[in-house]
């Protein structure tokens, strides 16, 4: 119905003209005077008659609007088909019946109530633990969930490495988007990480794990409400603190040999500056919900890990979760 309410004004605005133009090439066709016997050949009548138009005109008229109107009908159907594809794009997944809210609802960053979770996310919190891992570039995330994966069974999932690997997928439409924005240490838009997290915790569910480190993400208030909302609220943040300098060493340390684009000074500076402008603000957020446990990174492997173990173990009891793997 909307379509065609939006067909309407545009049928009558766009098919004037060209009536216009069908009754003035009615008005040249010669006409044969009815009185006067055929001879064949067509001669100007002496009296004047009042013009009626005849089938031949109302047929042209006729057959020039019909035309006007399928193909005004046919753009439209073009059109409609346009935006739903562009509609399709957006959606992270089918709602539940009853809700209509798309990520761009998000964008507002409203906490949610806290009995709107369950309904909505594609992973039931009482059986999927979510927990997220964040800290400064380089801060040593991804060692330390190496070594929780070890000893607690958990499932490891990289929102950097899912980006990476996408990437470099043959045929992504989303390759270059994700390049440039890693290597001006910007944030990826939303839909991009959370479908892949999604599709990685449902591969992943499937082969038996419930119990997920989220690493480097959220980066970002938008995608910490939408993930939450529609794939898992999370139990907890495990906060890595770290210095800058300490960060910045051990980065220029990796990137000697982690062939990454961003492990550069220029795009470490970019990233610092995200992660404290961007970043942040979701710590804070999940801070006031009481839901951080910081761990700070300065010391070695061994012992931030000492640490983490005692945090982590502390943060699964209160929350009743499975410590053993
Ligand atoms: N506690 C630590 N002390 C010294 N080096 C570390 C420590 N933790 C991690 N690293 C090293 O620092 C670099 C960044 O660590 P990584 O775990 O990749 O950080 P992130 O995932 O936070 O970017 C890696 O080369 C890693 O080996
Ligand atoms: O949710 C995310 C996680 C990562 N990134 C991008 O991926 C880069 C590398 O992130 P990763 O966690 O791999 O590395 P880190 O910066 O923690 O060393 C970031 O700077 C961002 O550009 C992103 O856009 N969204």
């Amino acid at each position: 119905m909307a379509s065609l309410r939006v067909l309407r004004p545009a049928l009558r605005l766009r098919a004037q003209p060209t009536l216009n133009l069908a009754r003035r090439s009615y008005a040249d066709i010669p006409r044969i005077d009815p009185a006067k016997p055929s001879s064949g050949t067509h001669r100007k009548s002496t009296h004047k008659k009042k013009e009626y138009p005849s089938i031949k005109g109302f047929l042209a008229i006729g057959v020039a609007g019909f035309g006007v109107f399928t193909i005004l009908l046919h753009l439209q159907s073009a059109e409609n088909e346009k935006l739903r594809a562009e509609k399709e794009k957006l959606k992270l997944k089918p709602k539940p019946a009853g809700m209509t809210a798309g990520p761009q609802a998000f964008a507002t960053a409203q906490p949610i109530k806290k009995e709107e979770e369950k309904l909505t996310s594609t992973f039931d919190p009482e059986h999927v633990t979510v927990i997220f891992v964040l800290g400064g570039p380089g801060a040593g995330k991804g060692t330390q969930c190496a070594n929780l994966v070890r000893d607690y069974g958990f499932k490891h999932l990289s929102a950097g490495d899912l980006l990476r690997a996408e990437q470099e997928r043959e045929g992504s439409q989303y390759g270059e988007l994700i390049r440039t924005h890693i290597k001006e240490g910007k944030i990826v838009p939303m839909e991009v990480t959370i479908k892949l997290l999604e599709k990685a915790m449902g591969e992943a569910v499937v082969r038996g794990s419930t119990r997920f480190l989220i690493d480097g993400f959220p980066r970002k208030m938008d995608q910490a409400v939408a993930f939450e909302k529609s794939v898992c609220p999370s139990k907890f943040t495990l906060f890595f603190t770290c210095s800058e300098s300490t960060m910045l060493s051990r980065l220029l340390h990796r990137g000697e040999t982690s062939g990454r684009d961003d492990d550069n000074v220029e795009s470490i500076k970019k990233r610092f500056r995200t992660f404290v402008e961007t970043s942040m603000p979701v710590v804070q957020y999940f801070e006031g919900k009481g839901k951080v446990l910081k761990v700070s990174c300065e010391e070695s492997v061994e012992a931030v890990y000492g640490q983490v173990r005692t945090r982590l173990e502390e943060g699964l009891k209160k929350r009743g979760a499975p410590i053993a793997k």
